[in-house]
């Protein structure tokens, strides 16, 4: 059997280079504007500091300015809101990163939710959210877009496939369901407590691992053929899903590192870039 390795890393240098003539074409017809992603990273957790650089060094790449927000871990909810707000209203940002996740004590949701809709590059608010499962426009958010972005880059035929994710957050294993959803997919959504686990992922044609625990989805779980798109970003290179055991017998898989990651930051970049577009009218 041929089993196509899904590289996200290849995509997303390729879609780099269309990201970037589109940034200078609006340099070029606005004389010399940039588009502009503000990140916001509260406190000193140091993965999240890598993701916001990585973020920042892709806007580089394709030739856009990042704001770099960096508030110590003792910034209140009000702090935060504070900086959204000022964001909202600076004509020359376009797009808004808030890192997630924020220290305990502040209130994510309502910090997300306060990015305006235009600005929402992340794809992180309620608006977008409900936006993007009923069909209207929304900027994705970021992982699922990227891995929607991936499949079809790799042609991978959606319709009428079942769709089993492995997760319920708000920015991953929930949109995920709906653009698999939207794609015709038939979907269910299982969790770590969801009790007959590895028979719902056995009839999958594709399964998501988004959980956030490391090789917490078996290789024998899997079906032969079934295509495996693994969200899991955990240290050593582990992902959600056990997969060496399934890369010679998967039709096709993302690799940890190199699959869903990249496509995540190109899918910001891309999500700020449409943003700045916008703007043009
Ligand atoms: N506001 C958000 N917060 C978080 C998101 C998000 O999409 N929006 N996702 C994750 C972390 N994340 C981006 O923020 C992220 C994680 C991993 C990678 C990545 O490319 N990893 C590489 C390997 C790491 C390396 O090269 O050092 C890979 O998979 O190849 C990108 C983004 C949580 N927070």
């Amino acid at each position: 059997m041929t089993v196509v390795v899904l590289d996200g890393k290849a995509t997303a240098i390729q879609r780099e280079l269309d990201l970037g003539a589109r940034v200078a074409n609006f340099k070029r017809v606005t004389g010399g504007r940039i588009p502009i992603l503000a990140t916001i990273l509260v406190g000193d957790d140091p993965a999240s500091a890598t993701y916001v650089k990585m973020k920042a060094n892709a806007c580089a790449r394709v030739g856009m300015d990042s704001l770099r927000i960096e508030l110590p871990a003792s910034t209140t909810t009000e702090d935060l809101l504070d900086q959204i707000h000022s964001l909202n209203g600076n004509p020359d940002v376009h797009g808004i990163l808030l890192q997630h996740p924020v220290p305990k004590h502040v209130d994510e949701r309502l910090c997300f939710d306060a990015i305006a809709r235009n600005k929402d590059v992340d794809g992180v608010t309620c608006l977008g959210f409900g936006r993007m499962t009923m069909g209207e426009c929304a900027y994705s958010s970021a992982t699922p877009g990227g891995i929607m972005q991936l499949l079809s880059a790799y042609g991978i035929e959606l319709r009428g496939k079942h769709a089993v994710v492995v997760g319920r957050s708000p920015i991953l294993g929930k949109p995920m369901a709906m653009m698999l959803l939207n794609a015709d997919c038939t979907v269910t959504i299982c969790h770590s407590h969801t009790a007959n686990l590895p028979d719902l992922v056995r009839q999958a044609d594709v399964v998501v691992g988004a959980v956030g625990k490391p090789a917490f989805i078996k290789a024998k779980w899997i079906k032969d053929g079934a295509v495996v798109v693994d969200a899991g970003y955990h240290p050593d290179g582990v992902g959600d899903i056990e997969l060496k055991p399934l890369a010679s017998r998967v039709a096709a898989y993302t690799p940890v590192p190199g699959g869903v990651g990249p496509m995540t930051i190109s899918t910001l970049i891309a999500n700020c870039v449409s943003s700045a577009e916008a703007t043009l009218g």
